[in-house]
């Protein structure tokens, strides 16, 4: 049913049951990872940013990090060159990562950041190179310039905070000599949620969440707890990018952030029934089992 079929009193229901949540997450970060898949439409694009000035403008404080994967594999198919995976991290070397660097800071970031500043001038982008916002270390030689998160340094983001500006954050990160590494994008949002010390974290991807089978989408997983999917990577059930994806969100649920959750960014507007309606959707995440 469309809006304009609500009778006013079904309106004004659904705006009083944002009400409790409103209440409980102003003045509280929540982390947005917006996935490479979950942008591919420009409808979409411009309700998730409608999404975070909404959730701004209620008083809570919103940090974007974004992907870009398919972008990043646009781009080196034009170049002729051929992406290759493992465990869901793109081999990265010196070439790729200079096209890493492009698509997420030079295009990716500002499109989001461009998306944002329509309704006003809220977004400032940022790199993990910023501030030495994300101190990164090669991960394994194998994989070349890919990162893991060493540290965060959220002092930037704390200072952005502060002034009521939504910072967007791509994932590229540098060592102690300034080189730079490629870091999965839900790694540096889990990291990002930590430091900060968000209430929530968000992952928008291209599926409705966890499925306990790929295959079978009435296996979506609701509700679980950091242990039990800690158990589900132990024994290998997760395949390509969930499984970075997963485990930030153990990380995440482990080390304070209230809860972590897994939505489907196609859906629109798919960030505001998360949030503000009593049911949420897709998977939610916490430490322990909740009601
Ligand atoms: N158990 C699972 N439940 C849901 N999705 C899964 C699962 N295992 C693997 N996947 C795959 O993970 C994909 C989402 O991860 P990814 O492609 O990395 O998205 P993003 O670009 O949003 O980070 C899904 O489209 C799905 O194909
Ligand atoms: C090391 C590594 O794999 N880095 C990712 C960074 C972008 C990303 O994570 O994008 P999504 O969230 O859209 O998948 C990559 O090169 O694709």
């Amino acid at each position: 049913m469309s809006a304009p079929d609500l009778t006013p009193t079904a309106k004004a229901e659904i705006l009083l049951e944002a009400l409790p949540w409103i209440q409980q997450f102003r003045d509280k970060v929540v982390v947005v990872k917006y996935g490479g898949n979950a942008m591919v439409d420009p409808a979409l694009a411009r309700s998730f940013a409608d999404d975070i000035v909404l959730m701004h403008s209620v008083g809570i404080r919103p940090v974007v990090v974004h992907g870009g994967g398919p972008q990043i594999g646009d781009l080196m198919d034009r170049l002729g060159k051929k992406p290759e995976f493992r465990d869901g991290l793109r081999v990265t070397d010196a070439e790729t990562l200079d096209i890493a660097r492009m698509v997420l800071v030079g295009k990716v970031n500002r499109d989001i950041v461009a998306s944002i500043n329509v309704h006003g001038p809220l977004a400032v982008g940022l790199s993990g190179e910023d501030a030495g916002l994300i101190l990164a270390s090669a991960r394994n030689p194998d994989l070349g310039f890919v990162g893991d998160v060493e540290a965060v340094n959220p002092a930037i983001l704390d200072r952005l905070l502060a002034e009521g500006l939504v910072p967007v954050v791509s994932t590229i990160g540098a060592d102690v000599a300034g080189q730079s590494y490629n870091i999965n994008a839900d790694t540096v949002a889990g990291a990002i949620a930590v430091a900060v010390g968000a209430e929530k974290i968000v992952y928008l991807t291209d599926i409705e969440g966890l499925r306990a089978d790929v295959g079978d989408p009435a296996s979506l997983i609701r509700r679980t707890t950091a242990r039990d999917l800690q158990g589900l990577l132990d024994d290998g059930t997760l395949t390509g990018g969930m499984i970075p994806k997963v485990a930030a969100c153990v990380h995440a649920a482990e080390h304070g952030v209230g809860s972590a959750h897994m939505i489907d960014g196609r859906v629109p507007h798919v960030l505001l029934l998360e949030i503000f309606t009593d049911e949420g959707i897709g998977t939610m995440v916490t430490k322990e089992p909740r009601p």
